[in-house]
């Protein structure tokens, strides 16, 4: 299982390379990797088995994180009255193919599992956005997303690109947005 050690931490360089494109059908290991991936959502947010593990909660989690440069991530966002998730799969090879001009940030800001630190300030993403990807078994999807499901595939999809999340925030007004951005709680 996808313990803390197992993710890599600012300094390291696969955090800010390139990752490869998937080919497919995906390697034995990388299918594994998806599932570890996702397990590790799972657990961590589990209040049992995260205290158990030391795991921070995450609803996302890209390879590069645990320094494999393929782009792949896995997302679980759950919804708040713990029905279904909101949106729960491991995007390969994503690609945002249209967005909404109309920005938009976490009230709270944003945090990753790679940085041990908090960065304060509104990290302005695109409030919606049109998401072509690929799951573990090839199958091609094109969804719409909005508000938080739509930030996190943008943080994930930023790790496969070498972006991290405070590279969008403006130091000298980290908390001055666009009049028509959104601020989502
Ligand atoms: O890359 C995943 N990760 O570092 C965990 C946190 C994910 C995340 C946190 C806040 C807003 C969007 C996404
Ligand atoms: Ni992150």
């Amino acid at each position: 299982m996808i313990t803390m050690k197992n993710i890599i931490r600012e300094g390291n360089n696969t955090l800010r390379s390139e990752a490869k494109k998937a080919t497919f059908p995906l390697s034995d290991e990388q299918r594994q990797l998806a599932h570890d991936m996702m397990e590790f959502l799972e657990n961590s947010q589990d209040p049992k088995i995260a205290e158990k593990y030391q795991l921070r909660a995450g609803v996302g989690l890209a390879a590069p994180q645990v320094d494999v440069s393929l782009q792949m991530a896995s997302v679980l966002v759950p919804s708040a009255d713990g029905e279904a998730p909101l949106f729960k799969d491991t995007i390969v090879n994503p690609v945002i193919i249209s967005h909404s001009v109309q920005g938009a940030a976490l009230s709270e800001g944003e945090g990753c599992l790679s940085v041990d630190r908090d960065v304060p300030g509104y990290v302005v993403r695109h409030d919606r956005i049109t998401l072509r990807y690929y799951d573990v078994d090839g199958n091609q999807h094109k969804i719409r997303l909005k508000n938080y499901p739509a930030i996190v595939c943008q943080h994930e999809i930023d790790h496969l690109h070498g972006v991290l999340f405070y590279d969008h925030i403006d130091h000298d007004h980290p908390f001055t947005m666009e009049n028509e951005d959104l601020v989502i709680d």
